[in-house]
């Protein structure tokens, strides 16, 4: 999968120190970060004057530079910081930069660009509250907030906020993100990230779900080439209608359902069975679980049959083991509250406890949600980028479950499968609008597919 690496504080602390152990100098690190923090700022922010609040780490370092570079620009640039530098690369970088510098508090005044450099990846508790409180306040004054890696506060491996955090604009971090950048709910104080690279190695089986790279339609193709999906339906068969469309929609060659009772409205493309024959060695994925309601029996007929299988919604509270799916080329697609009453409350971060149950399960695990990861046995953990907040209405998870289904039977492995379909979801969603509802996110998907 493509997309931009993420890494935890721990494995970004030993990445830059692998490059400083090679011989690259952390002032030379820093001097790149606080390059790039100027020129993100100009660009994002304009030529505006502006004030950077240092802290005493290389957070605050990179500020320092990011001063020097601004004021070599000809922008006015004020630094307030939160005592003196303690690092050798801050003293290096403070040393370096000849402008004002004054003592943030209650007295520092607002600007119109202002760029948090007080804490990054070495946050260790909750700022002081007066401390937070000049944050609050300048940032409140501020036209463009900046928060140099990590807005000060936020957790860099769980994405927690450990105090009051303001909305950023814009977050420009180095090397590779941090989970807080994809996880709520700091994910929704960082505003864009950028990602500016220094020169450090970066190797990561985590990284952001970028633009899916889906493989061209074959000219000599056919409806089962292209996938034939056969969804099960169960009580409620609205969700089923749902997910098949969505599936037809994302390209599946042939999309079938097995239900006891005709579902109205479905569109005649989508073939209406009374029967279940799962064996048959063309279905490239089956789908059960939307509007199943409690038919256990659907979920063992499912889990029969070879082909690969996304197991969804009603379906997920029916596995009672997880390690009934091992060896079932299953992803489940579990939102928090399926996910804890199948796996219970798993220790660490979203993407860990993801992990954990696709280790558990043999699964790959979409584990949904405003911040949805996708985790597969193998390690691979895709975060997805931000989605809109219009996505939490009835039938999204369902149109997301065909979708999944459609990619996985065109032939994506399971965990690209999944994440292209979050990727695709996301936008989708965008393109429908904030006024969608799950049908018109369904509709959606061709113009989706259309931006890759
Ligand atoms: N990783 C890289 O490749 C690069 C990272 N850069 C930048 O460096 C920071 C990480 O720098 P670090 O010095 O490790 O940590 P911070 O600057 O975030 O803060 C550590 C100092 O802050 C004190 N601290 C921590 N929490 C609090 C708090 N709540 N209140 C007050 N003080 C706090 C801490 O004090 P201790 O004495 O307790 O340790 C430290 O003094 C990273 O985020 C990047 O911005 C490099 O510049 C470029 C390469
Ligand atoms: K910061």
């Amino acid at each position: 999968m493509s997309g931009r690496p993420i890494l935890t504080a721990e494995r970004m602390r030993a990445a830059e120190q692998a490059a400083i152990d090679a011989g690259m100098p952390v002032e030379t690190l820093m001097e790149r970060a606080g390059a790039a923090l100027a020129e993100a700022t100009v660009r994002f922010g304009a030529p505006l004057p502006v004030l950077i609040l240092c802290g005493p780490g290389n957070n605050g370092g990179d500020g320092y530079v990011a001063a020097r570079h601004l004021a070599d620009r000809g922008i006015r640039v004020r630094v307030a910081a939160l005592g003196d530098p303690k690092s050798d690369a801050a003293k290096w970088a403070r040393s370096k930069f000849n402008g004002e510098v004054e003592q943030l508090g209650a007295e520092t005044g607002r600007a119109p660009i202002l760029i948090d450099c007080l804490f990054g990846t070495g946050l260790k508790k909750a700022l002081q509250p007066d401390l937070v409180e000049q944050l609050l306040r300048l940032s409140t004054d501020a036209s463009v907030c900046i928060a140099c890696d990590l807005p000060s506060g936020a957790e860099s491996d769980s994405g927690e906020l450990l105090n009051d955090v303001p909305g950023f604009g814009l977050t420009v971090t180095f090397g590779a993100l941090k989970p807080a950048h994809r996880l709520m709910p700091a994910m929704n104080k960082c505003g864009r990230v950028v990602l500016a690279d220094i020169g450090l190695a970066i190797d990561t089986a985590w990284r952001e779900i970028g633009r899916p790279d889906l493989p061209p339609l074959d000219p000599a193709g056919h409806k089962y080439s292209r996938g034939l999906v056969h969804a099960l339906a169960g009580k409620m068969p609205g969700a089923i209608a749902l997910s098949t469309v969505a599936a037809a929609r994302s390209g599946a060659g042939y999309v079938r359902v097995s239900t006891s009772r005709a579902i109205d409205g479905l569109p005649s493309a989508i073939v209406q069975t009374d029967t279940a024959i799962l064996d048959d060695p063309r279905i490239g994925c089956i789908l059960v679980g939307p509007g199943m309601g409690e038919i256990p029996q659907l979920l063992t007929l499912a889990l029969t049959a070879r082909a690969p299988k996304v197991i969804d919604a009603d379906a997920i509270g029916q596995v009672g083991d997880a390690e009934r799916l091992r060896g079932q080329d299953a992803i489940l697609t579990p939102h928090s509250g399926e996910f804890v009453r199948l796996f219970g409350k798993l220790p660490g971060n979203k993407a860990e406890q993801a992990l954990e149950a696709a280790c558990r399960s043999g699964a790959v695990v979409v584990y949904k949600g405003p911040d949805t990861v996708v985790a597969s046995p193998d390690g691979r953990i895709g975060f997805a980028p931000p989605a809109p907040a219009w996505l939490a209405s009835a039938g999204t998870g369902d149109v997301l479950a065909g979708m999944i289904a459609a990619l996985r039977a065109r032939g994506l492995e399971a965990f690209e499968a999944a994440c292209a379909a979050v990727w695709l979801h996301g936008r989708a969603a965008e393109i429908a609008g904030p006024h969608m509802i799950a049908d018109d996110l369904a509709a959606a998907i061709p113009a989706a597919l259309d931006l890759r």
